[in-house]
């Protein structure tokens, strides 16, 4: 692993509850910078609902979230997004009729003027090898390739850090693998936090996994060491048997 630098994300005893439910239950969490974090774990075990207080979806009930030494709790996800962070949530947030070039155009200009944002589109089309498909119509895409024109604008607003939840669901094996390859590209310049239930796929990124059960951290080590370890093996194996 590479050396790390300081703290950028952190939360303290983050909870959220649901009327009874404990979705997140005192959390205490920190990402350095340029980490590729996955947080996995079985349904249910909080993953999202933890996510979603990063990106201003959901306020905790309790505790803290704090992005770079900005307490962010009661921040809106534009406020967050504001802070240079891309955020790729679960549901679709691509513009139908317009082409992948038009959506893409539209991330960056939202953050930069129209010289830079136009050589912004250019440079995203090519990082994500989207030059084929530019002047299509997203609603004739394939779910796989929206996913990616989705990453395309994330990575076109030039964020620091990016936040993604389950990127790689329901694509076939061949694009899993080519969102793998691009992650890892994006994280050459920026920190990650990556949301996941495709194991295959978090092997071909992980560096270091952060698995939740429960609404807590249940471990948090490299994807070798996570794999082997006894309880993680029966928390999703009991899983599934259900
Ligand atoms: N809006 C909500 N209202 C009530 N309960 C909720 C809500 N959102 C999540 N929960 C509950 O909180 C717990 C954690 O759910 P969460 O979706 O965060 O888990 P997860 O690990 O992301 O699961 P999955 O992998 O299935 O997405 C679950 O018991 C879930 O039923």
């Amino acid at each position: 692993m590479r050396d790390r630098g300081e703290i950028v994300v952190e939360t303290r005893g983050l909870s959220v509850h649901f009327g009874g439910v404990v979705a997140v239950d005192q959390v205490d969490f920190s990402l350095r910078e340029r980490e590729l974090r996955c947080l996995i774990g079985p349904n249910g075990a909080g993953k999202s609902t933890f996510f979603k207080c990063l990106t201003g979806q959901l306020k905790p009930t309790r505790g803290d979230v704090v992005i770079r030494d900005l307490n962010v709790n009661r921040a809106h996800s534009h406020e967050i997004a504001g802070l240079g962070v891309g955020i790729k949530t679960q549901v679709p947030n691509v513009f139908e009729g317009l082409t992948v070039r038009e959506n893409i155009w539209l991330s960056a200009r939202r953050w930069h003027d129209s010289r830079r944002a136009r050589a912004l589109v250019e440079e995203t089309i090519e990082r994500i090898r989207l030059g084929d498909i530019r002047n299509e119509p997203v609603n004739e895409l394939s779910h796989g390739k929206r996913q990616w024109v989705e990453l395309g604008m994330v990575v076109a607003a030039e964020p620091w850090l990016v936040l993604l939840d389950e990127p790689a669901a329901g694509m076939t094996h061949e694009e899993v693998e080519l969102t793998a390859e691009l992650i890892r590209e994006i994280n050459e310049t920026a920190t990650l936090i990556v949301v996941e239930h495709d194991m295959q796929f978090i092997r071909m990124i992980a560096e270091k996994v952060t698995v939740f059960h429960r609404g807590a951290i249940l471990i948090e080590d490299t994807m070798d060491r996570v794999s082997a370890d006894p309880t993680v093996r029966e928390v999703y194996l009991g899983h599934r048997k259900q």
